[in-house]
């Protein structure tokens, strides 16, 4: 592979004697991985469906190598959003951040969604995720990659950090920051990057890195915990970005990321981690763990409001809420236009460009409601009236994919007629409606397996 000069001087600098080993790594194979999806299903129950070989990634528990070249995105286990497909190092931001039930989480760099999809698995419906990206056509992505995963506490926003730091001063309890960067850690995956770094290297991205960190520790609560990150190993954007943070904001510290024995300690702030390709299975990436001081008083408080009036719905909706085996605090519901969606907080938000906010459950048209795919990837089978099982080595599952209609007059069913959650195997793919044993295909058109 060939390196720019610079770039191989920079890295003899900062590697010295180990630069030959890393060098090498460049030639080794592209290691592919993915993550459960704990949020939908444990890793025991994983590990007694895995469709393919795969070895544990040990500095993650929910995080697997592949092992040979199946497609793993071709497989209903993935549209039903058990998985997602990322590069291991990639996995360690989103599992050193310690994001807990209840949490309030803002992923300020989010798209497509790698580690926000994780942050929300971890709230496991309580709290809420802001999943922000500046890029609207790239925040589009990130909603599908958080829906597919079935989070529905989470607001999706596509806005300049500096307006969110307005309107969210020390409000959120979890931060993360994974920086748009040169991307030194991408170029043994995608060779690609090699152009663009010498169009922008590390100098063009500095000033927006701090910036960002800068505005991320504003919108952090005292107490809280921000994680910078990047996939770049420059000092510049790396540790000095860390250190110019620390004399900007005397009330943030480092703190120490759980260990592994392959990760390195960073330059001159060995509470910082880096991954280097040549010392794990992974391409690259640097870590940094900063906590805000607490202070006796939480500001959060004075943001939450009372509990907003319960809508006045309309019959078609109530009819398919009572298919719904779970409650519903019809405070947190929003009718939009025809819309209607279940707010993850009674918590006021600011206007803002949202791709998304709360959960959408549905369109009510005429006197009709249509459920959102949003929903059907929210449920649990448990939590629908009448489930359709499909085992995954059933052409049918493909098909449902597809869009096509079909006959399941041989698989058992609550109802007879009306609402069905299909799903593969006890996993939510979508919707159907059920007549006379044909099942007429609600799968969202937009995700459909091309
Ligand atoms: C490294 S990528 C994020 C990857 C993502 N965290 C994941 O794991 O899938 C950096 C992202 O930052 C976004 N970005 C660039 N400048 C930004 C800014 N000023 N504010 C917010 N996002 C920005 C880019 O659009 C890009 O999607």
């Amino acid at each position: 592979m060939r390196l720019p000069e610079k770039y191989e001087n920079e890295m003899k600098d900062l590697l010295q004697e180990e630069y030959e080993a890393y060098k090498e790594s460049l030639g080794l194979p592209i290691q592919q991985g993915y993550r459960i999806n704990t949020g939908k299903i444990s890793k025991e129950e994983w590990e007694k469906i895995a469709p393919f070989s795969a070895k544990e990634v040990p500095w993650i528990e929910n995080g697997y190598f592949l092992l040979d070249d199946f497609r793993a995105s071709r497989h209903p286990y993935y549209f039903a959003g058990l998985y997602y497909l990322q590069e291991p190092s990639a996995m360690t931001p989103a599992n050193r951040l310690n994001v807990e039930p209840g949490d309030f989480v803002l992923d300020l760099c989010a798209a497509p969604g790698g580690k926000a999809t994780e942050l929300g698995s971890r709230l496991k419906g309580k709290g809420m995720l802001v999943a922000n990206d500046i890029s609207n056509s790239r925040a589009k992505a990130l909603l599908k990659n958080l829906e597919l995963a079935g989070i529905a506490n989470l607001y999706v926003t596509s806005e300049e950090p500096a307006k969110l730091c307005q309107n969210f001063p020390e409000f959120f309890d979890k931060v993360l920051i994974d920086a748009p960067c040169s991307g030194e850690g991408m170029f043994h995956r995608e060779p690609k990057m090699i152009e663009y770094w010498e169009k922008r290297g590390p100098e063009e991205y500095v000033p927006i890195q701090k910036q960002l960190i800068l505005y991320g520790s504003r919108m952090l609560k005292p107490g809280g915990k921000l994680l910078y990150s990047t996939c770049t190993f420059s000092k510049k954007e790396d540790e000095e970005v860390i250190q110019w943070l620390l004399e900007q904001n005397t009330d943030m510290h480092l703190i120490s990321i759980a260990p592994y024995e392959g990760f390195s300690k960073g330059f001159g702030l060995s509470e910082c981690v880096r991954i280097f390709p040549h010392k794990m299975s992974g391409e690259g990436h640097f870590l940094a763990l900063l906590e805000k001081k607490s202070t006796e008083q939480d500001n959060t408080q004075k943001q939450k409001l009372q509990m907003g009036k319960e809508l006045k719905l309309p019959n078609c909706v109530e009819e398919f809420f009572s298919l719904l085996k779970f409650p519903i605090d019809r405070s947190c519901l929003k009718l939009e236009k025809e819309r209607l969606y279940l707010l993850p907080n009674a918590v006021k938000m600011p206007k803002l460009r949202y791709l998304r906010t709360g959960l959408l459950l549905g369109e009510v048209k005429k006197n009709r409601f249509e459920p959102s795919q949003a929903l059907a990837m929210a449920l649990k089978p448990e939590h629908f009236a009448s489930c359709i099982s499909i085992d995954s080595t059933d052409v049918r599952c493909v098909k449902y994919l597809k869009g096509e209609t079909l006959d399941v007059s041989d698989l058992p069913c609550n109802n007879k007629k009306g609402w069905q959650l299909v799903c593969v195997e006890r996993y939510p793919l979508g919707f159907g409606k059920l007549s006379n044993g044909i099942l007429k295909n609600k799968y969202y058109a937009g995700w459909r397996w091309q």
